[in-house]
Formats: structure tokens, C-alpha cells, sequence
């Protein structure tokens, strides 16, 4: 209608990063990262080997704090360090240290009890999850009789278990079986329903393609993409794969095969 003008509600950014900076001694691997995150986004966080993506996780996370630049997660500053903001992160890690004397039940209690859960909430929250993945049966037993996927898989309910609105993913498909790995695939589409906001480093490229509405690509401590992969697919090659080897500057991977192959020789 002519005369009445439209207010636009830009979207707030859950995650504001600027400029952050990360060394080990004197080694940079973080070398000024800017990004925001919006609530309610998949993001696959992909690089090569040693690119900085666990670092990058585990500052967001709270498990670094000596880093340099701006983080702000909800509107709050994460060296503020608040509970508050350690409630809304949830952190489910390649392989963590777990208390494997302990039994899934055990280890459950004592996460949940970590974020102020009630001992109800935690009893019916773990049982249903351990019985979508399979280990009701298991809920009793010492986890250092597990095998290192059915550990995965409490490690991933142990990151959900207090229903975080950001979820922060490194590798979390470690050791797990076709079959997990396919429900683990609908668990993140059904928190992504949810609204929750997801960050997910992993090499697996297909998944990456398939769960992600937003891939950034760190190489040598700074992000060389950001886009959606039908964007990075349009500019870069048609897997993520291709595109990944493209951007990194490795096109010719198979005669790097061919060079391993040759110490035979
Ligand atoms: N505690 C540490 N002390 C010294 N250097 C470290 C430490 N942790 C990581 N690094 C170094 O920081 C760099 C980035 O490591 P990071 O684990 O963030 O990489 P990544 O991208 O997650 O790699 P990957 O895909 O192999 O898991 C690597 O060179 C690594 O050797």
C-alpha cells in the first residue's frame, strides 16, 4: 500500500565471531576468523587435516579461553563464561575421555546433574535415547566393556541430554555402524525441525552435502568458503568432494596415491 513503508526484522545472528585468533607456543592456527551464525542453521564446518575446525569448536565451546578476538553466543560474551551459556551448548566430541568404570545410566545421571536436571528428566530422557540407540539392554553394564561405537553413541546422548538450543558436533560419526549412522542423520534433520542450531565438523562429505544448509571451509586458519553447497556447487565443482580438493588446492590427489605407492618401488 503506497505510503506505508515495511519494516524488515533482520535476522539476529545465536553466533557472532570476529577476528579470532588462536596460537599454540608460537604456532598461529587461528588467524582472524569472522562469521555470524542464525538461529535455526546447519552448519558443516569442513577443512583438511590440522585446518583448525576441533579448535575452533572447543573455543566456542568454552574448553579454550585463551584465544584473542570477539565471541558472543545468545547475546552473551562467552568469556563471561556463564552457566546460562553452558546450558544452551550442547558438545558431542570425536572420542572423548568418557568414565567408561561407570555404566551408561551412571554417566548419564552425572552429566545431567551437570546442567541442574532433575533425576526424573534424566531417568526418562536416557532410557528413551539408549533404547533408540539400542543399549536399553546395555544401561547397566561398565562402558569399558563397550565397543568404541556403542561409547559414540552415549557420548552423542550425552550432549542432548540436557537439550541444548546449540549443538556443536566434531566428528560425531566416529566408529559408529550404517545403521546408527542413518539414525544419527534423522536425529539431526528432527533437531533442525526444532530450531535448533547446528554446527558440525566432519569429513564425511556426503553427510556434510546432505544435512547442511551452510558449509564453511577453514584451510590454514581461515575460512576460504561460505555459502550453501548448491552456491559453492555453482562456483567450485559438482561434489562437495571436488570442491573440497579444488579449494584446498589438492586437484591431484590420485597422483599423490601414486607417489605413496611408489615407496614399494
Ligand atoms: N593442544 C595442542 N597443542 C599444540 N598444538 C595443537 C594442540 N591442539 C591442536 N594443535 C594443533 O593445531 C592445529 C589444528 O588442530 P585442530 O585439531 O583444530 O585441527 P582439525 O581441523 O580439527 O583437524 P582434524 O581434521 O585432523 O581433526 C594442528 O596443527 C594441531 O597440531
Amino acid at each position: 500500500m503506497p505510503g506505508i513503508s515495511e519494516t524488515v526484522i533482520e535476522p539476529k545472528p545465536i553466533i557472532t565471531i570476529k577476528n579470532l585468533r588462536k596460537s599454540y607456543g608460537n604456532k598461529e592456527i587461528l588467524k582472524g576468523i569472522s562469521f555470524d551464525v542464525f538461529a535455526g542453521q546447519v552448519i558443516g564446518y569442513i577443512g583438511p587435516n590440522g585446518a583448525g575446525k576441533s579448535t575452533t569448536v572447543k573455543i566456542l565451546i568454552g574448553l579454550l579461553s585463551d584465544y584473542e578476538g570477539e565471541i558472543i553466543i545468545d547475546g552473551m560474551n562467552l568469556k563471561d563464561d556463564t552457566v546460562a551459556l553452558k546450558k544452551k551448548v550442547g558438545y558431542i566430541p570425536e572420542n572423548a575421555e568418557i568414565y567408561d568404570v561407570l555404566t551408561p545410566m551412571e554417566y548419564l545421571y552425572f552429566v545431567g546433574r551437570l546442567y541442574y536436571m532433575e533425576d526424573a528428566k534424566i531417568e526418562d530422557r536416557a532410557k528413551k535415547m539408549l533404547t533408540a540407540f539400542g543399549l536399553f539392554e546395555n544401561r547397566h553394564d561398565r562402558m569399558d566393556t563397550f565397543s568404541k561405537g556403542m561409547r559414540q553413541k552415549v557420548l552423542i546422548i550425552s550432549g542432548l541430554i540436557h537439550n541444548p538450543q546449540i549443538v556443536f558436533f566434531d566428528e560425531p560419526l566416529s566408529g559408529l555402524d550404517a545403521n546408527a549412522v542413518i539414525i544419527f542423520k534423522e536425529i539431526m534433520s528432527l533437531l533442525k525441525k526444532e530450531g535448533k542450531t547446528i554446527f558440525y565438523c566432519s569429513h564425511m562429505m556426503d553427510v556434510v552435502e546432505k544435512v547442511s544448509d551452510r558449509i564453511l571451509l577453514i584451510n590454514d586458519g581461515k575460512i576460504i568458503a561460505d555459502g550453501s553447497f548448491s552456491q559453492l556447487k555453482q562456483q567450485e565443482g559438482d561434489t562437495l568432494e571436488k570442491i573440497f580438493a579444488h579449494l584446498t588446492g589438492k586437484d591431484n590427489l590420485s597422483s599423490v596415491a601414486d607417489d605413496f605407492m611408489d615407496a614399494f618401488n
